[in-house]
């Protein structure tokens, strides 16, 4: 299981303070959809300068021109990209063909996906990495989001799927996950926000393999 940072309402200067904090301690590092909107693809060049040797996921969150949102942001040094579930069809395999052409990888961000039929359609036309994803709205409302079990347990079974979970993960939510075994845990805020980053990230890799 690999530990993602995400990297969401922060600076530029917050992004690379963070990441000189725990950066060593996250194997993928995402530059969140609103630092993108604000800095623009150079934050993605920035960080993979800083930081080559992590994935790293440029959280696009692409609903449409699958093929130049993806060319976008695979040239400014993107290892991921993220594309809506619910996009067209046509925009999945545009950026999948994207990926495939470059040896990167599309992550499906399932959020507001409701059913499970429409993960085996995307699963059907190619893609292999998913991320099951409570949204910031979504968690103001209590409890979890009914669909992640299920969608997890499904995703298990899908041959050569590999799938994250993001969405409020925190020292406290991660032990109900780690059964899922998700590939990659996605955190947030619960790192990016602590008083003390590098012992909230400790304790969140504890957590994993503990
Ligand atoms: O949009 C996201 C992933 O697509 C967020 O980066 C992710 O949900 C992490 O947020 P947090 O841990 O703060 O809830």
């Amino acid at each position: 299981m690999k530990l993602q940072v995400a990297l969401d309402r922060l600076t530029e200067e917050e992004c690379l303070l963070v990441l000189n904090e725990i950066g060593d301690l996250a194997e993928w590092i995402e530059v969140g959809t609103g630092v993108i909107k604000q800095y623009g693809m150079a934050i993605v060049t920035r960080i993979k300068k800083n930081w080559p040797d992590a994935v790293l996921v440029a959280d696009m969150k692409t609903c449409d021109a699958g093929k130049s949102e993806s060319s976008q942001a695979f040239l400014a040094g993107a290892d991921v990209t993220t594309v809506m579930a619910f996009a067209d069809d046509r925009t999945i395999t545009e950026a999948l063909r994207i990926a495939e052409q470059q040896g990167k990888q599309v992550m499906i961000d399932l959020l507001g996906v409701v059913d499970v039929e429409r993960i085996d359609r995307l699963y059907e036309l190619g893609a292999r990495l998913f991320s099951v994803h409570r949204g910031k709205d979504m968690q103001e409302q209590s409890g979890q989001a009914a669909a992640d079990v299920p969608f997890m347990e499904h995703l298990r079974t899908l041959p050569d799927a590999r799938f994250s979970y993001a969405g409020g993960v925190n020292e406290h939510t991660i032990a109900r996950l780690v059964p899922y075994r998700p590939d990659v845990l996605i955190v947030g805020g619960a790192i990016t926000g602590a008083t003390d980053r590098r012992a909230a990230a400790q304790r969140i890799r504890g957590e994993m393999t503990g």
